[in-house]
Parts: structure tokens; sequence; C-alpha cells
């Protein structure tokens, strides 16, 4: 068997060599999980070759890159550049918003995934927490969806679209608990996702936005029925409890919001999004972090 040593605070470990866990890091740029599979194999066969029976983490994370080098550089760039961000000391938030059917709960999880983060959460499941705790008579707008609050505001404004404006209120109150799990992840140093319909750009306080490692992505969907697709795909898996009909005929309140997604976006600067493709998706995504915050041009 072959040993990983590691340190925490100078305290010595060690761990047995899994492929498993050696393929999901080599997973980085979509070489599919064969593929990584394949490389995990060829790296433990080169240790076993060089009789080693224990490695320190960062030998083997040499030897791994090593190895991607002479395979494929531009899979060895990425192995490293995804390393220097998951040795970062701040942890890292990834703020994925879009309005509702873009895809920002299917997207988060694939980016976890791909980033190897463990901790996604939906502003959906802070709203129902709020909900229990505000009571519909102090603020009916959260016991709404973000596309229909309007029909609760209880003095509407003349200057307003009425639909961008019961958005407007209701994302403001999510966006308390937002910034709340935003603060937690801060003082634990946990590296989370966050993903909804209320992580709206320009609604989460200047100061944290610009002082931690934060990133955030607007998800958009520009073609009308594809959109419309997506309620069709989500809404036909057998464990969905949320109706179709209800989705398509409040559409174009959610498209109207969809264009405020956009406005804000546009004038604070978060990444947006077209959200057609899977892969093209993350791979946007994971380009963005690792410039943000390792520095590293686009290495697709
Ligand atoms: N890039 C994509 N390609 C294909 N299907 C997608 C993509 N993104 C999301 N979907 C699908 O669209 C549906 C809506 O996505 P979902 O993540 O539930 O949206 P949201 O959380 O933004 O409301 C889901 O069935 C999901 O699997
Ligand atoms: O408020 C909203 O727009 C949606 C957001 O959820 P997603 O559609 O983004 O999952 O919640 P709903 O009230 O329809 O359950």
């Amino acid at each position: 068997m072959i040993w990983v040593t590691s340190n925490v605070d100078g305290e010595e470990y060690k761990e047995p060599f899994s492929k498993g866990i050696m393929s999901r890091s080599l997973n980085i740029s979509y070489i599919g999980s064969k593929r990584a599979y394949e490389l995990a194999s060829e790296i433990e066969e080169e240790l076993i070759k060089k009789d080693m029976s224990v490695i320190s983490r960062d030998e083997l994370a040499d030897i791994v890159l090593n190895h991607l080098i002479t395979v494929d550089p531009k899979i060895a760039e990425k192995y490293k550049s995804l390393r220097l961000l998951r040795n970062s000391k701040k942890p890292l938030i990834i703020l994925i918003g879009g309005s509702s059917g873009v895809g920002t709960s299917s997207m988060a999880f694939e980016l976890a995934n791909r980033l190897r983060l463990k901790n996604i959460i939906s502003t959906d499941m802070i709203r129902e927490v709020m909900r229990k705790i505000v009571s519909k008579d102090l603020s009916p707008v959260i016991h709404k969806s973000s596309y229909d609050a309007y029909e609760s505001i209880r003095t509407p404004s003349l200057k307003m679209d009425k639909i961008v404006e019961g958005f407007i209120t209701h994302a403001d109150v999510v966006n308390v608990g937002i910034e709340a799990i935003i603060e937690r992840s801060i003082k634990e140093g946990i590296s989370i996702i966050i993903e909804g319909v209320h992580v709206v750009p320009g609604f989460i306080s200047k100061d944290l936005m610009e002082n931690n490692n934060i990133i955030m992505f607007t998800l958009m969907i520009d073609d009308e029925e594809l959109h419309k697709q997506r309620f069709y795909l989500r809404c036909s898996q057998p464990w969905v409890k949320r109706s179709l009909e209800n989705y398509m005929e409040n559409f174009e309140s959610i498209r109207k919001t969809q264009d405020f997604f956009v406005e804000q976006a546009k004038i604070y600067d978060s990444h947006i999004i077209n959200n057609i493709e899977i892969n093209e998706t993350i791979n946007q995504m994971v380009s963005a972090i690792l410039e943000k915050f390792v520095g590293v041009n686009d290495v697709r």
C-alpha cells in the first residue's frame, strides 16, 4: 500500500493512496471520468515502479504535474492552477444567480463537482427559513415567488414596473440571509457556492463583495423557447412537485426578471453567462475564477 502524508498545524497524518480521489482531482477540464481514472492508474503504476510506499501530498502533486505535462500540457496547467486555488488561505465564495429556470442549481452542482467544493446552499432554502421566522402579515412578499411578489406589495410605486418592483422587494429581504451565510463562511473559512434567484448583482453589501474571495455569476437564457423547455425538462422529473402550469402562466414575468438581472449584471460587472451547454458554462466559470483568484488567463 502507498501512504500519502500531510501536515495539519504541525501534526502529521497519513491516508492510503486512492485512485478514486486522485481521478476526481484530475477530472479538471472535462476530460471525462474514464480518462481521469486511467491517468490515476498510470500515476499509481509510476509510484509502484519507483518503489514509493510513503509520499507527501506536495511530492505527489509534483509527480502528478510532471506526468500530466508529458500527457497534455493544457491539463497540467489547469491542474496547477486549481491546486493554487485550493491552497488559498481565504475561503472561496461563489455566487450564482439568475431568474427562475435558467439553471443556477444545476450549474452550482456541476461546478462544485469540478472544483471539489462540498458546500452548496440554495437561496430558496434561506427564504424558506425566513418564511418560518417572518410572518406573512409582516413581509407578504417573501411568502410569494420572486416573479409574482408584486401581487402582495402593499403600496406599489407608480414609477417602476410592478413585476420588477415586486422582485426587488422580495430579493432584498432574502439578501439579509445571503449576507449572513457569506459572513459565517468567511468566519469559519469554508468555501461555498450560494445559488438562486435571489443572488442579484448590486444587492450584497459592497464591503463584503470587495474584501473577500467572492465572485458572482449571472446566468441567463437568451432564447425564450429554450428557457421554456428548461421548465418542461425540470417538471418532467418524477420527484419534482412544482407545477409546470404555474411557470408557464408566469413566464412573461420571469423573462422580465431576467432582463432586470442582465441590466444589474452590466452595472455591477457580474459575469453574464448564456447557459446553453453545461460544459461551456462550467468552463467559463472556472476560467473566470482562476483569472480572478490565481491570476491565470484562460487555459481551456
Ligand atoms: N446547460 C444546461 N443544459 C441542459 N439542461 C440544463 C442546463 N442547465 C440547466 N438545465 C436543466 O434545466 C432545468 C432547470 O434548471 P435548474 O437548475 O432547476 O434551474 P434554476 O435552479 O435556475 O431554477 C433542469 O431540468 C436542469 O437539469
Ligand atoms: O421564487 C422563484 O422565482 C422560484 C425560484 O426557484 P427556482 O425556479 O430558481 O428553482 O421559487 P418558487 O417560488 O417558484 O418555488
